[in-house]
């Protein structure tokens, strides 16, 4: 059934009325919950109707970054920081000077919508190319303005993440039986992997890591190679235990959707342990979770997952506490760590599990984002306790120069 604007009750009406003075000009908009409540607003994106997981982040800034987080596949992002859009958008294809990415955690926008109270239209930075506007029409993301964050980030934290549909347009589909995307019922990481083996050379590279893409974030490519090693990035699925003899280190990296949808990934980690017990393991959000799987943990799905960045995460091994970037609504169960690992950080909002160590190899894993982008920094102390790891292994093997090992496996360009 499609209602019309005429029919709908909004309790945002008469306030949407006076904050969207400016944005007179743009088409009405409908935010429908499932099963919750219906948000009326207006569309400042692509003219296109999507259905996802409605999920909600409390980073005040970050919003490039964000929406370009291949982790974000498939999901309507709210932001409660209330106006977003004031500093524009980035070029999405300057590179540094490792040819990554500069402003981008991916090429594209990877949410499929997202919510926001109050859009700037007018943007102003010196990095800035275009509108956040602009950027999501150009991408085909929806995009609304308007809407009560508040009130709609009261009740996802009250029933948990849900299923919604962002309508463009005057009607809006308001048949509660209808179809609503649910992205963790398929295997997005298979969407987001890299689809062939590439390799990033380190200038002077020490090292030469294996990364497992899941969605890698460029940040994370970047905090490796400016470290001194060398990258090939292989796809999620590749089974890297036939070829990690090759390597000082493995890396397992953040990706979206439901962990144990990766069961190929999950076997080849535990043949990779089972075999080279001396190589230094690390992985991050995802990676985190299909290690613990590997070792046989168990994840759970959280109510409305942790998506900010500033949550608090303590440190168990230095007693330390550390502000976190985060972005999962997946987390690992810490009663079933195996007992060859124990907790390494916990979430001191909600006591979640924030990563593990092993307790005589080298292998760890976050559930934050050490890498940021967005987010403080504070945590980057755990790539240089890899390094550290990669340099005692490889002292004890004996490994050539890392660009001499590029492999035959390797196309000469990145395939993006
Ligand atoms: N950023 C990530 O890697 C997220 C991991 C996983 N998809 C989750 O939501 O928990």
């Amino acid at each position: 059934m499609f209602r019309s604007f005429t029919k709908l009750a909004s309790p945002m009406a008469r306030w949407t009325s006076i904050r969207m003075s400016s944005t007179k000009t743009l088409d009405r908009a409908t935010l429908t919950i499932r099963d919750g409540p219906i948000f009326s607003g207006y569309s400042f994106g692509a003219d296109k109707n999507v259905s996802g997981e409605a999920v909600f982040t409390t980073s005040l800034v970050g919003y490039p970054e964000s929406m370009t987080d291949p982790s974000y596949r498939g999901q309507i992002l709210v932001f409660t920081q209330p106006l977003i859009g004031n500093y524009g958008v980035p070029s999405g294809t300057a590179r540094d000077e490792f040819n990554l990415l500069k402003y981008f955690e991916s090429p594209h926008i990877q949410c499929i919508g997202i919510v926001v109270s109050d859009v700037a239209l007018q943007y102003s930075h010196w990095t800035a190319v275009e509108s956040l506007s602009q950027w999501c029409k150009r991408e085909g993301v929806a995009a609304i303005t308007g809407v009560d964050t508040r009130e709609l980030v009261s009740y996802l934290r009250e029933q948990g993440s849900s299923l919604a549909k962002l309508s463009i347009g005057e009607t809006y589909d308001a048949d509660e039986d209808a179809a609503f995307d649910d992205p963790s019922a398929v295997n997005l990481v298979h969407k987001v992997t890299t689809k062939a083996p590439f390799h990033v050379s380190s200038p002077n590279a020490k090292y030469h890591v294996a990364v497992l893409d899941c969605g890698v974030k460029e940040n994370i490519l970047r905090s490796l190679v400016s470290r001194g090693a060398s990258i090939t990035v292989l796809p999620y699925n590749y089974p890297v235990q036939n070829i990690a003899d090759k390597f000082d280190g493995v890396f397992i990296s953040n990706g979206p959707g439901d962990p144990t949808h990766c069961s190929a990934t999950v076997e080849n980690l535990r043949q990779t342990m089972d075999k080279y017990p001396e190589l230094p393991i690390f992985g991050i959000c995802l990676g985190h979770q299909l290690l613990a799987l590997a070792s046989g943990a168990k994840t759970i799905k959280l109510k409305y997952g942790n998506r900010a960045h500033n949550i608090p995460a303590l440190d168990l091994v230095s007693g330390k506490c550390h502000i976190t970037s985060q972005n999962h609504g997946y987390a690992v169960d810490a009663t079933t760590l195996h007992p060859d690992f124990k907790e390494y950080f916990i979430n001191l909002n909600d006591l979640s599990n924030e990563g593990m160590i092993h307790k005589t190899r080298p292998i760890f894993s976050t559930q934050f984002h050490p890498e940021a982008k967005g987010g403080p920094l504070d945590s980057s102390y755990l790539f240089d306790n890899y390094f550290e790891l990669l340099k005692e292994y490889k002292k004890s093997t004996n490994k050539l120069n890392p660009d001499d090992l590029l492999i035959d496996i390797l196309p000469k360009e990145r395939v993006i």
